[in-house]
């Protein structure tokens, strides 16, 4: 693959935005467009007796690369999953677009256009490639059951413009060659891309990938990093993202926010949460002279 993925662009995206608007698609459920921002404001987490996340804030910008780390413990899942709606916050608030996250179910924050990508491959071992992204096409699918069933002509129209979107987004990730092999054959990284492109197709406005390049070869990371790139510069999707891989952290990350022992210790740009005296020591487990 190469380092730079060929680009859907914005405007890809926008023309199946303003195409699932027509008749015979479904326009998506979704944040006010003209805010993609997150605000995660002073969110803690509390488990009987364990604060997992303590008065966390931060704001991750639209069409940034925004990564949370920390050490072993530090909460970084449970932050994950109070974004995804997995865990209901204890106190604080998550908003994006305008809406309040906070108390929403998982199926509605992923309708707002919130797509989460977890650390353990959760692909269909046989479906193929194009069959596993058209079900992250589900959510914007109108045709009903009876229509696909009777092979209607609108629901095939339908059909055709999903896969259209399908091969443009295989081919966006490095996938295209892959469409028709079994997703479960295909070697460890190209399946996380897998992963990747069904999110995509979902038309999400923002990402939370968790650990995408954890058990992924170098060549793997490096490939995997520049198409996590290639979705904030072409597509500007807002990515939140999880990584104990430091280098690829660096590399991608516009800003970053650093947890321990479920605080905010430090945020800012990679550059700048490198040298914080508080992040050496958090990370060492010992203070700075
Ligand atoms: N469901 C839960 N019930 C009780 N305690 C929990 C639960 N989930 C997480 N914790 C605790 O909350 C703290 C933060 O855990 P979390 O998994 O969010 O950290 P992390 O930064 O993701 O760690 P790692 O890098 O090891 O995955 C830990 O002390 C953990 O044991």
């Amino acid at each position: 693959m190469t380092d730079a993925p060929s680009s859907p662009t914005r405007s890809g995206a926008t023309d199946t935005a303003s195409a699932t608007r027509t008749p015979g698609t479904a326009a998506p459920a979704t944040a006010d467009s003209a805010d993609a921002t997150l605000q995660v404001t002073d969110v803690t987490v509390r488990f009987a007796g364990l604060t997992a996340l303590d008065q966390v804030s931060f704001t991750v910008e639209p069409g940034s690369v925004h990564a949370v780390i920390g050490p072993n413990g530090a909460g970084k899942s449970t932050c994950f999953n109070v974004l995804s709606g997995v865990y209901r916050a204890t106190s604080g608030s998550v908003r994006f677009g305008g809406t309040e996250l906070t108390g929403l179910a998982p199926h509605r924050i992923a309708a707002l256009g919130v797509a989460r990508i977890f650390q353990n491959l959760a692909l269909p071992p046989r479906a193929t490639v194009a069959d596993s992204l058209m079900l992250g096409r589900h959510r914007l699918t109108r045709a009903g059951f009876l229509a696909t069933g009777l092979r209607l002509p609108s629901a095939s129209r339908e059909a055709h413009r999903h896969l259209e979107r399908v091969r443009e987004i295989a081919d966006f990730v490095g996938l295209a060659d892959d469409l028709d092999r079994p997703a479960g054959e295909l070697p460890y990284g190209k399946q996380k891309l897998v992963e990747l492109a069904r999110a995509l197709c979902m038309e999400p406005k923002l990402l939370l990938l968790d650990e995408p390049v954890a058990g992924m070869t170098a060549d793997e990371r490096r490939d995997t990093a520049a198409v996590v790139a290639g979705v904030r510069d072409s597509l500007g999707i807002s990515i939140v993202l999880v990584e104990h891989d430091m280098g690829v952290v660096m590399r991608l990350a516009d800003a970053v926010t650093v947890l321990d022992f479920g605080k905010r210790i430090a945020g800012g740009t990679p550059a700048e949460v490198q040298d914080d005296p508080a992040v050496v020591q958090a990370y060492l487990g010992a203070p700075t002279p």
